[in-house]
């Protein structure tokens, strides 16, 4: 087999030696040059696996190079190497198509992560077989496109912010941009950031070590170092704590964790990947989120469309989630009758492709002769949501007239019913859904006496 090529592009010729030296180590074969104009002569004229260059070069920008590399080598890898602290370089060369950046001073594990890395991303190898574990269902012309978003995606190393609506599949995305990629061997850990109470969240994330703290009874690694090689999903990322941002961030930006007690710090090799249903950016004008972090995980942006934007492609999911039930309780495949078909068209969804697992889960359980109708559907009446915000103004005033706080209070009795509803009575997932945290949800609950 022909030996794999490394460009190395950087003005210190003490740096172009020790990346020749440790890459070369790797059975790789190195060429080195000092500036822009010898970086794309070379890529003019011999195939280049993978391009590390740095940022400032005597005559442009290695950002220039990646530009170039994106247009005419996109066989080819790029990663930049940056002084320590200069995220935003960092951030606007993954924009321009680096597939991960290295901090300088460089270290020697991250230069060989990084290296191996890029290599297995260009060999092809490892995929996986995407039909038997995750896939993202439809045939809509938004979710081709979120289809193909995800697999250029996964070839890049960098952060990846994805939103959407509760229900919609944001971790199905962070699914497969994981399997797609080159980290597809090493591991894939999700972590509900909501779900992990203040005073545990740092020995989450980073671990501890024996004694440093009551209850710290034997060493622990953190999710950071779970996912090393592989993939962290920060799931809900909006709800961490603030004091937990900041150390997020150090650990990203410095590719390192130090365990609680400790004082060794650990290189991680991991991408990032986060979600929330929330409106980030609203949270960071709101300062509830901070903004270097934002800027920091939101360096390419996936929004998922909500079920009612696809709503063509219901039939489809809803087919693939009758047969997967069938399969796994053994029995024949309920089918759905064109009635029942109709409504789910007309339904808006609220708890997006969830809602629809649990609307058919239950319709299949209900229905008799192993056909679904309508009403085996038991769809939320839409009634009154639909009079909201339709032109009926006068109506609503009518409805309104006398006692607008009782009227109010009997929409949103309506809206908590429905929502419950959708998401089969779970609390969590119906508070998600509102944007209510949890204690204003049992708040209401209990206001309406509901059970
Ligand atoms: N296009 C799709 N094809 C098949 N299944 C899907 C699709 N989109 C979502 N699902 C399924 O819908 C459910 C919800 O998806 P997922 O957990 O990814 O949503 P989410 O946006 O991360 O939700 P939350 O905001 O609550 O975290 C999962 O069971 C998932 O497998």
């Amino acid at each position: 087999m022909t030996k794999k090529t490394v460009l190395i592009v950087d003005d210190e010729p003490d740096i172009r030696e020790l990346l020749d030296i440790t890459i070369g180590r790797m059975g790789v074969h190195t060429e080195s040059v000092g500036c822009v104009r010898d970086a794309l002569a070379l890529l003019g004229e011999q195939a280049v696996h993978l391009c590390l260059t740095d940022i400032r070069l005597p005559d442009g920008s290695g950002i220039d190079i990646v530009r170039h590399i994106q247009d005419n080598n996109r066989d080819t890898a790029v990663a930049v190497l940056t002084a320590y602290g200069s995220t935003e370089l960092a951030v606007e060369a993954l924009k321009a198509g680096a597939f991960d950046f290295i901090n300088k001073p460089v270290s020697i594990e991250q230069l060989r992560n990084t290296v191996t890395t890029a290599l297995r991303l260009e060999s092809g190898e490892p995929r996986v077989d995407s039909s038997s574990h995750t896939r993202l269902l439809g045939e809509t012309p938004v979710i081709r496109q979120l289809r193909e978003q995800i697999t250029k995606l996964a070839r890049s190393q960098a952060p990846v912010y994805i939103s959407g609506e509760s229900g919609s599949g944001k971790e199905v995305v962070a699914r497969l941009i994981h399997a797609n990629g080159p980290r597809s061997s090493a591991p894939f850990v999700p972590v509900n950031c909501g779900a992990i109470p203040g005073e545990l969240v740092e020995s989450e994330f980073f671990g501890h070590v024996k004694g440093s703290f009551t209850g710290a009874y034997d060493n622990k690694e953190g999710l950071f170092e779970a996912a090393n090689g592989g993939t962290l999903f920060l799931d809900e990322v909006a709800d961490l704590p603030l004091n937990m941002q900041v150390k997020l961030l150090r650990a990203i930006q410095e590719k390192a964790v130090r365990r609680i007690g400790s004082n060794q710090e650990i290189p991680v090799d991991v991408r990032i990947l986060s979600a929330t249903h929330r409106d980030l950016a609203k949270e960071v004008a709101a300062e509830h989120f901070r903004s270097d972090l934002f800027y920091r995980i939101n360096v390419i942006e996936v929004q998922v469309p909500s079920l009612r934007e696809r709503g063509s492609d219901i039939p489809l999911l809803a087919r693939f989630m009758l047969d997967k039930l069938a399969q796994s309780w053994g029995i024949e495949a309920p089918e759905l009758n064109p009635s029942a078909l109709e409504a789910l068209t007309r339904y808006s969804f609220p708890g997006n492709v969830r809602e629809l697992e649990n609307i058919i889960e239950r319709a299949a359980t209900l229905c008799e002769n192993n056909i679904i109708v309508a009403a085996d559907l038991s769809l939320p009446d839409s009634s009154v949501p639909a009079t909201v915000g339709a032109d009926q103004g006068p109506s609503l005033l009518g409805q309104a007239k006398g006692d607008i706080e009782g009227y109010l209070a009997g929409i949103e009795q309506h809206i908590l019913r429905d929502a419950l509803s959708a998401n089969d009575g779970n609390k969590t997932e119906t508070a998600h859904m509102l944007g209510l945290t949890f204690r204003q949800l049992r708040y209401k609950l209990q206001k309406y006496n509901f059970d």
